[in-house]
């Protein structure tokens, strides 16, 4: 795995088991150390590919919201327990799902959540076309900086940017301090959509990166007179899916 500053990520490292205590490199909040220099933008292992359209997905917020974690999920299908090791930089990892028979190959940054790496990860900003922008639902803090994190991203981002809110740790359910229906209300007041997601159980994971890829693929290859794709309705339908199947 690549990293703005390094080879070695924190995707590799031994947190993939989730019962693990890891070794020197995974003590509570502090970077891998990272050797060599490679950039997302420049992927060294995947040539371009013609019949898959590339869309790149960017993952952002507070610092141990669970941006590695939900990217593992959805790339990986695991969760990564045991120690917390915050992401050095920027790191990124590339999926190929279907939208409607077509291919489309998503490659997800994900970004350092910690201050300090701001104005590297600034500089990316304008090159996603969709962010997944996350907080913790146990953490008031980082529920409360999604406006300060919308600004900025109101700054550095295209205009056209697909953004989408995201609560995890809906598991922690005896820790929650955000209720959804203030994510909900949120997500409205800036007109993005809103889900709860998981790492740990992979509950709306997936129905997160389906969604962004649906909507980027929609935008990308709509013919005039198709109807535009409504990301907000498509969630909501799949949300109740999900539930009256008892997969949430
Ligand atoms: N229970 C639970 N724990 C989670 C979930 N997602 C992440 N975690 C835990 O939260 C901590 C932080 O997760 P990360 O994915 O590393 O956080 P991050 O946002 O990538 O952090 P930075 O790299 O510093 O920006 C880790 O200890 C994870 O195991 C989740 O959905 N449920």
């Amino acid at each position: 795995v690549a990293g703005l500053h390094g080879g070695r990520s924190k995707f590799a490292g031994s947190r993939a088991s989730s019962s693990s205590s890891s070794s020197s490199s995974s003590s509570s909040s502090s970077p891998h150390q990272f050797t060599a220099v490679s950039d997302p933008r420049c992927p060294p292992e995947d040539p371009p590919c013609p019949e898959k359209t590339l869309k790149t997905v960017m993952l952002l917020g507070d610092s141990a919201v669970g941006k590695t974690c939900v990217l593992v999920r959805f790339k990986d299908g695991a969760f990564l327990g045991g120690n917390f090791i915050a992401t050095v930089g920027i790191d990124f990892r590339n999926k190929v799902v279907t939208v409607d028979n077509m291919k489309v190959k998503l490659q997800i940054w994900d970004t350092a959540g910690q201050e300090r790496f701001r104005s590297v990860t600034h500089a990316y900003y304008r090159d996603a076309q969709a962010l997944l922008l996350l907080y913790d639902i146990t953490r008031k803090s980082s529920f409360d900086n999604i406006r300060a994190w919308l600004t900025e991203i109101h700054e550095y981002a295209q205009k056209d940017v697909v953004i989408m809110l995201l609560g995890n740790k809906s598991d922690m359910a005896a820790e929650r301090v955000i209720r959804p229906e203030e994510g909900e209300k949120l997500a409205k007041e800036y007109g993005v959509p809103f889900m709860e997601t998981s790492a740990k159980t992979g509950a709306n994971v997936e129905l997160a990166f389906l969604a962004i890829a649906k909507e980027l693929k929609h935008r990308a290859a709509r013919q005039p007179c198709e109807p535009k794709f409504q990301i907000h309705d498509y969630i909501e339908s799949q949300k109740q899916k999900s539930a009256c199947c008892g997969l949430l």
